[in-house]
C-alpha cells in the first residue's frame, strides 16, 4: 500500500477534528469522569465522531479502534491485519488544565506496526505526520511545512517526561542516564519533539494504552527514531491487552 496517498485525507480529518476540539477548549466546557476515573469532555466525543466518520468515508474496509470506541471484543479484533488506531484527544488532563499540550491522534497499523501517523496540537496550531518509507513532516504555527528528522544526541541527553504521569520507576531510569536535561511535555507531543530533533529520549515505565502512542510512534519511526520495549524489541499494536508494556522512545 502507498501510505502517502492516504496522508492528505487523514490530515484533513485530523484538522477537522482539531477545529472542533479547539472550539470546545475555548468554551466553558464541563469535565466528567469515565468508569476508569479518567476525565472526558465534549471535545473527546466530538473528535471521535468526526474521525470515525472521516475514516469510514475514505476506507470502508479498514476497521477503527478509538479510545472512545474501544469496546470491541478480542474475538473480532484478533483477525485485523490492518486497522486505524485513534486517540481523539490525548492529554485530556492537559486539556482540562488548559496547558495547550493536548493532541488529536490517528495511526494506521499494519501487521502490528504503526505505518502512518498524524498528530495535531490544536491549541499550539502545530501538526506532524509521517509514513513508512515517506519521511516525517511538521506544519508549524505559520502554516509552513518542514521535513523533520531525529537529532544526534550531544553529551547532555535531552529527556522527555510526562507532565502528569512521571512515576518513580521512570524517574530512576532517567537518573541512571547520567548528565541530562529534563523537558516536560503532555500527550503524544513527546514523540513529536524527538522526531523533530528537539529531544533525545522518552522513557515511559508507566501505563499507556495503544491509542496514546501509535500515531506519535509512526511519526518517530518515519523521522528515523525507534520505540522499543525494555527487552529491546519494537513496541507493537493490536495486542489482546490494549495497555502497552513499558517502553523507551528515542532518536538516533
Ligand atoms: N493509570 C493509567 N492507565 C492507563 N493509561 C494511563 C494511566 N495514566 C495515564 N495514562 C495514559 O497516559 C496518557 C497521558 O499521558 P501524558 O501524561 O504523557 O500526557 C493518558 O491519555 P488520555 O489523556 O488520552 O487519557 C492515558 O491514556
Ligand atoms: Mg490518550
Amino acid at each position: 500500500m502507498h501510505y502517502s496517498s492516504l496522508l492528505p485525507d487523514v490530515l484533513k480529518i485530523a484538522d477537522a477534528a482539531s477545529e472542533k476540539v479547539l472550539h470546545v477548549y475555548q468554551s466553558d466546557f464541563k469535565v466528567r469522569l469515565k468508569a476508569d476515573q479518567s476525565p472526558i469532555t465534549a471535545a473527546d466525543e466530538a473528535s471521535h465522531e468526526i474521525i470515525l466518520n472521516g475514516l469510514k468515508s475514505i476506507s470502508q474496509d479498514i476497521p477503527v479502534l478509538s479510545e472512545e470506541g474501544a469496546d470491541i471484543a478480542w474475538g473480532e479484533r484478533k483477525g485485523w491485519q490492518r486497522f486505524w488506531l485513534v486517540d481523539p484527544v490525548d492529554g485530556t488532563k492537559d486539556f482540562t488544565q488548559r496547558t495547550g499540550e493536548f493532541t488529536v491522534n490517528i495511526a494506521l497499523i499494519e501487521f502490528g506496526e504503526p505505518v502512518l501517523g498524524v498528530v495535531t496540537a490544536p491549541a499550539l496550531k502545530e501538526a506532524y505526520w509521517g509514513a513508512k518509507g515517506e519521511g516525517a513532516f511538521k506544519r508549524d504555527r505559520t502554516g509552513k511545512i518542514h521535513r523533520i528528522r531525529v537529532a544526534t544526541p550531544k553529551e547532555e541527553v535531552r529527556v522527555l517526561a510526562s507532565k502528569n504521569h512521571l512515576n518513580p520507576e521512570t524517574r530512576a531510569f532517567i537518573d541512571a542516564l547520567g548528565p541530562h536535561e529534563m523537558i516536560q511535555a503532555g500527550s503524544s507531543l513527546k514523540f513529536c519533539r524527538i522526531a523533530e530533533g528537539h529531544a533525545d529520549i522518552y522513557p515511559r515505565l508507566g501505563p499507556t494504552s495503544e491509542w496514546d502512542t501509535a500515531a506519535g510512534h509512526a511519526i518517530l519511526l518515519a523521522a528515523g527514531g525507534t520505540v522499543n520495549k525494555l527487552n529491546g524489541e519494537p513496541l507493537t499494536y493490536g495486542k489482546e491487552d490494549l495497555l502497552n508494556p513499558h517502553f523507551v522512545a528515542s532518536g538516533r
